[in-house]
């Protein structure tokens, strides 16, 4: 039997990550976890504070997160999550989920654009000046990488399309 499918919408901050992994749920039917609810208060109250997370900050709440993918592959589902699993290492680690098979879709596009839509964004802790740290963080996902790159200046019905036309899903 083919492991079930966790598929894990990554990028900076402000790319779109919620708003593609909400829909990818609604269209295959899946389980939506949003990875920003499990972060610490204390790592928010960082961010929102203009503080960088570290990668101390990140590891457990990884961890966390490879481990509620195991907990559902081990009950046969799959599931979408909205994480930014910004560095191979931390995607090294999420892919240690047991019994899933974990792909990503990174939402990838300028600075300039997720500036201006962070701009727009009302009530979430995460300021813009944040940006530039979330990009230095950055580590594209690789061609060697289970997964796929969608560029994010499309709209979120287009973007769903492309990832699940090219990740051959459902
Ligand atoms: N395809 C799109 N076209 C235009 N605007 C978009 C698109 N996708 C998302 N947005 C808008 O951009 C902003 C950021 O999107 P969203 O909150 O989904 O990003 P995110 O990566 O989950 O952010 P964060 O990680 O900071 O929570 C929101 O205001 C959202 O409505
Ligand atoms: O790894 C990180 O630095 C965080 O997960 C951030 O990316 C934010 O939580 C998220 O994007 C909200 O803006």
């Amino acid at each position: 039997m083919k492991p079930p499918t966790a598929l894990v919408v990554m990028g900076v901050s402000g790319s779109g990550k919620s708003t593609l992994a909400s829909l990818l749920a609604q269209r295959l039917g899946w389980e939506l976890v949003e990875a920003d609810e499990l972060h610490p208060r204390a790592s928010v109250a960082k961010m929102a504070a203009g503080i960088p997370l570290t990668d101390a900050d990140r590891l457990p709440w990884l961890a966390l997160i490879r481990d509620r993918i195991g907990e559902r592959a081990a009950a046969g589902l799959p599931l979408v999550v909205a994480c930014s699993a910004l560095k191979r290492s931390y995607r090294d680690l999420l892919r240690q989920a047991t019994g899933a098979r974990v792909r990503f879709v990174h939402l990838a596009g300028s600075r300039e654009l997720i500036d201006s839509r962070m701009r727009l964004r009302t009530g979430h802790f995460m300021p813009p000046s944040l940006l530039d740290s979330q990009f230095r963080d950055l580590e594209p996902l690789g061609a060697d990488e289970d997964g796929v790159t969608v560029p994010l200046d499309g709209s979120p019905e287009r973007m769903a399309d492309t990832a699940l036309d090219a990740l051959a899903l459902p």
